[in-house]
């Protein structure tokens, strides 16, 4: 669609077409005038016209945003979602050509026998990283797609990129809203799966951005499953839903079969409508989806806006740290499960997806509808996380004790695990001690002593 501006641009050289005798005598002089100046003169002038043209059309926005229509030539260049002003990230993304094409198939090439071929959204997140690196290793076929946002340090995302890279994996820059993107990947591959981990994530942020929970959770997934459910075949989808649609719940270990109808944050409530809309696209396409509830997940490469990882880094800082706790001195828990079991869960999930039923937009038949619990079935307070990294740190925490304030945040969670134990044998093997002496180990091996990091 052109630009207001271009289209004034236009109208002035329309201008210049004659529409009166008295104006038709001046452009006729103008170009008698024209017809004396030497040739070298006006080739230079021509260049330096068709320059200006040049620098007017790649400023145009419309000339660098995909919006909604398709790539017209075989490189493009988008920013779909930068539009909106919500997210505080987005660069310009720019794919296609002959040179990304062959990027795009040598990672999403199979190497093992009756492999897979799965898209990962959110691959240069914490658990797209490691679930990327676990597929590429049993000879599945990766391709990653990731926005790069800022809500987190973008360098460790870089980081992460890089070791992606090293495995042979390479990440699509592009938003999973950016559906021109999804259609040419899906174009270019036959995705057998779809590991959607792509998310606005945290509990409190969502109070400081709401619409950034709206735009990825919600959006960002309705147009993953457009595009899904019109690819033939359509992949399976396995996606990552949250220990927070359980919410206000008190029956503990909370089991899939109830309710989660009262979330504390908006974070819970776009993951909870995801499960709904994944509902609706398995109703009516054929679309196979299975949710997983991820349970505080955490260890090397984490998410630096969570707890133990800030914990950590302030620990070392000898920064003050604030601990929750409830109402009357009471305990706030958590159901810590380490990265390693989480991404022997995704597998699973993944292993034991049956195929979409419909094709092309149509179903065909029922299809698998599933949501799990990936916990660990053993909660921890926050008190008691501060003293592991204590010990771990050899450093005495500065503990601010206030109450849990009302942003977002659950007194505790708790998983039953039983159903996922059931289908695919998942068995979490890491608890808390051990798993955050390898994240402190991670951590201080890519930090440094830790102290010098400003993350
Ligand atoms: O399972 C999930 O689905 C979610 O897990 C994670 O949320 P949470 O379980 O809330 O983790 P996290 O913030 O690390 O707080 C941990 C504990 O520290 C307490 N906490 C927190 C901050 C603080 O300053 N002080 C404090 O005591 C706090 O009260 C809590 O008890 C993911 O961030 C989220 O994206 C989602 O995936």
């Amino acid at each position: 669609m052109p630009s207001s501006s271009s289209s004034s641009h236009m109208d002035n050289s329309n201008n210049n077409i004659p529409s009166t005798p008295g104006k038709f005598k001046t452009e006729r002089s103008l170009y008698r005038k024209w017809h004396h100046v030497p040739l070298a003169k006006l080739t230079f002038y021509t260049f330096v016209f068709l320059g200006l043209i040049l620098v007017f059309f790649f400023k145009t926005p419309s000339a660098t945003s995909s919006s909604s229509s398709p790539p017209s030539s075989s490189y493009h260049s988008s920013s779909s979602s930068s539009r909106d002003l919500s997210r505080r990230s987005l660069k310009t993304s720019s794919w296609g050509g002959l040179p990304w094409e062959k990027r795009v198939r040598s990672s999403a090439r199979i190497r093992s026998r009756n492999g897979f071929s799965v898209l990962v959204t959110g691959a240069a997140g914490f658990v797209g990283t490691h679930v990327s690196v676990a597929l590429k290793r049993r000879g599945d076929g990766v391709l990653g797609l990731d926005n790069f946002n800022d809500y987190y340090d973008p360098s460790l995302k870089r980081a992460r990129q890089s070791l992606l890279e090293r495995s042979g994996i390479f990440i699509v820059e592009g938003d999973i809203n950016d559906d021109a993107l999804l259609k040419k990947l899906f174009e270019l591959i036959t995705f057998t799966h779809v590991m959607h981990l792509a998310a606005q994530a945290g509990v409190r942020y969502a109070m400081e951005n709401p619409s950034s929970y709206v735009h990825s959770n919600i959006a960002g997934f309705v147009n993953l499953l457009e595009v899904c459910k019109n690819a033939n075949p359509q992949p399976a989808i396995v996606w990552a839903s949250s220990s927070s649609v359980y919410g206000l719940n008190t029956k503990v270990p909370f089991s899939e079969k109830d309710r989660t109808d009262q979330p504390a944050s908006l974070y819970a409530a776009t993951k909870k409508a995801g499960e709904e809309i994944a509902h609706t696209y398995n109703h009516i396409y054929g679309l196979s989806l299975t949710g997983l509830r991820f349970f505080t997940v955490y260890g090397p490469w984490g998410r630096p806006d969570m707890a133990y990882f800030f914990f950590t880094r302030d620990i070392l800082k000898g920064k003050a740290i604030p601990v929750f706790e409830g109402a009357n001195h009471g305990t706030v828990a958590r159901d810590f499960t380490y990265i390693d079991d989480v991404v022997r869960g995704c597998l699973g999930a993944l292993d034991t997806a049956e195929k979409s039923t419909g094709s092309g937009g149509k179903k065909r038949g029922p299809a698998q509808l599933r949501v799990f619990n990936l916990g660990n079935t053993s909660p921890v307070p926050v008190s008691e996380l501060v003293g592991i990294l204590e010990r771990l740190l050899k450093v005495k925490a500065k503990r601010v004790v206030m109450k849990l304030p009302r942003n977002g945040d659950v007194p505790f969670t708790h998983a039953n695990i039983s159903f996922a134990r059931r289908e695919f044998g998942y068995k979490p093997t890491t608890d808390l001690q051990t798993g955050l002496k390898k994240f402190v180990r991670w951590y201080v091996g890519y930090y440094g002593s830790g102290r010098r990091s400003d993350q």
